[in-house]
């Protein structure tokens, strides 16, 4: 392990028209808030400007004309243009609403009763669907799903990354969604939470009851930290994994055992999150599950008599039990210990062993993954003579560049978290791939000196988290000049940003661009969710 100078890095070997109004200015800062997560700054304008507000708590009738970015419903309100978002609201359902805050220059509205149905309605067939922070359009069939991201993609990449209809029509820039083959229980990690107060529809709240009648394991509703939707089974996880759901549900709350949900308010309570990881075995491509408990204290001993019921469940090959103390509700323990069989789970990807801890990183949906990677093989072109460096930012456990090393003369994997890196090192070596090397450091924070320890790239992949890459990495990447940029993105709105900075530039900064957007190519990962990803080629130009 080395450190670079300068920067500190480890070396570790092994069309809506409102939307026009945003063109002008699409730094992180300034996007809106409900396409990126990182900013209140910037809000969806309506077509004229009224002074026309809707007040706080007025019900409204409204159609919702497309879903926008975290899948929430777009609308006007009739004859002011005025546009409202509602959780939950899908293309062409008319419903009412009532106005619950002001976002800058538009309303938020939670649904109180449809009137008429939106085009593409289907049951859902999960019974928390309209609840659950989960899944948030399992009503809507899946081809208006794909539909939708496919469309806001477009949108975005136009009016944020400054592409015309006729540049990514002409070139055929832009590419047909690639839906998920699999719909349901296509999560290989689930992550439940213990709670001290149950969540309940409005309609239930006369039935609330005290005590462990209250406790409740499942999602966090969405908009409380503090309030769980008790859920029996999950559609999104694997059968082995509801079994185990199942199992732990029928009786953490017997008082004989003396469990309790740690209480995020008085801090007492021992039980934080159950973490449901499924693999394989690369051997037998059997199921092979690891149940995480994440408590507040190390007692193995109240959690004996769930061992005995869970390890029953023949997928079940590890019970981890991560402790942790603080009063923050992250899964990530301080200290982990093996309660039975093994501490890790395997999984094949790309025709890769990957090892898989209670905290290691791994792609979600394992199956659409080998699609996603696939495409990503596809746009670095790698000629496989073994002549060409890989640099892999934001690596993660070196999944994608260790796929890319088969073909490459060299990878450079640059991530964060000192785990990630750690897992991605212990892959190599499963793999026996001597030709990648895994650096441990922060890429927002880089400097000058950057670059000076790997050999100039040939190709670039970058795989940033959802607020994209920061400026100093884009003049860094502008100035490196590799030949192409695989750029994966899990956000949309900042990826859309980041491609106009790298192919026009910013001319405010004095930033020229030098690349040429080839395609984008929207995938689902995550149905029934608002999550798109893309895989956007870039060549020098
Ligand atoms: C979307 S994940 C991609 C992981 C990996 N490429 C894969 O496919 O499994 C983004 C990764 O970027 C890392 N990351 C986030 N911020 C970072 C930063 N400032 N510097 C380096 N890595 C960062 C995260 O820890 C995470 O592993």
């Amino acid at each position: 392990m080395a450190t670079m100078p300068g920067h500190g890095l480890r070396h570790v070997t092994t069309m809506r028209p409102w939307l026009r109004t945003f063109r002008s200015s699409t730094s992180l800062a300034s996007l809106p808030s409900h396409f990126t997560e990182d900013s209140e700054q910037a809000q969806p304008k309506t077509d004229k400007p009224s002074s026309y507000f809707p007040k706080r708590g007025q019900t409204l009738e409204l159609v919702c004309e497309s879903l926008a970015f975290k899948g929430k419903g777009m609308c006007k309100v009739a004859d002011t243009g005025f546009v409202v978002m509602c959780d939950r609201a899908l293309p062409g359902e008319r419903f009412i609403g009532r106005v619950t805050r002001r976002k800058g220059n538009y309303a938020e509205v939670t649904k109180v009763k449809t009137i008429s149905p939106h085009w593409d309605f289907v049951d859902a067939p999960c019974e928390y669907a309209s609840y659950c922070g989960g899944c948030k359009t399992q009503n809507l069939s899946y081809e208006a799903q794909v539909k939708a991201k496919e469309h806001q993609v477009h949108e975005l990449i136009i009016h944020f990354g400054k592409f015309s209809q006729t540049e990514l029509e002409s070139q055929s820039i832009m590419k047909p969604i690639v839906p998920c083959e699999i719909q349901f229980h296509y999560r290989n990690k689930m992550e439940f939470s213990f709670g001290s107060q149950k969540w309940l529809p409005r309609e239930s709240l006369m039935d609330r009851q005290d005590g462990s009648d209250n406790y409740a394991l499942g999602l966090h509703a969405p908009g409380f930290f503090d309030k769980v939707l008790n859920v029996d089974k999950c559609l999104l996880q694997s059968e082995p994994a509801n079994m185990v759901l199942a199992a732990v549900q029928d009786c953490w709350r017997d008082p004989q055992l003396g469990l309790s949900p740690y209480n995020v308010y008085s801090h007492v309570g021992f039980l934080k999150h159950l973490m449901l990881r499924t693999g394989r075995n690369v051997k037998t491509g059997i199921p092979e599950l690891m149940v995480n408990f994440v408590t507040s204290s190390y007692k193995p001993e109240l959690l004996q008599p769930l061992l005995g019921k869970i390890s029953a469940i023949p997928e079940v090959v590890s019970i981890m039990n991560n402790v942790n103390t603080s009063v923050g509700n992250t899964s990530l323990g301080e200290m982990e210990y093996t309660l039975y069989g093994k501490s890790s789970i395997t999984e094949n990807l790309r025709g890769l062993t990957f090892q898989i801890s209670a905290n290691s990183f791994f792609q979600t949906n394992t199956h659409q993954a080998e699609v996603l990677y696939k495409l990503i093989e596809d746009c670095a072109g790698l000629r496989g003579d073994g002549s060409e460096v890989v640099l892999d930012l934001f690596c993660g456990t070196g999944t994608i560049g260790l796929t890319l090393a088969r073909r490459a003369k060299h990878v450079y994997g640059y991530e964060i978290i000192p785990q990630a890196i750690a897992d991605a090192c212990l892959n190599a070596k499963l793999n026996a791939i001597q030709n990648a090397t895994f650096i441990q450091g922060d890429l927002n924070k880089i400097d000058e000196s950057f670059g000076n320890n790997f050999p100039k790239p040939d190709i670039v992949i970058s795989d940033p988290n959802r607020p994209g890459m920061h400026m100093k990495l884009i003049r860094f990447l502008l100035k490196l000049k590799a030949q192409r940029i695989v750029y994966v993105s899990c956000n949309p709105a900042t990826c859309a940003r980041d491609l106009d900075y790298l192919c026009h530039g910013v001319t405010e900064k004095g930033i020229e661009g030098c690349y040429k957007l080839k395609s984008i190519q929207p995938v689902d990962m995550f149905p029934h969710t608002p999550h798109i990803e893309c895989v956007c080629l870039l060549e020098l130009s």
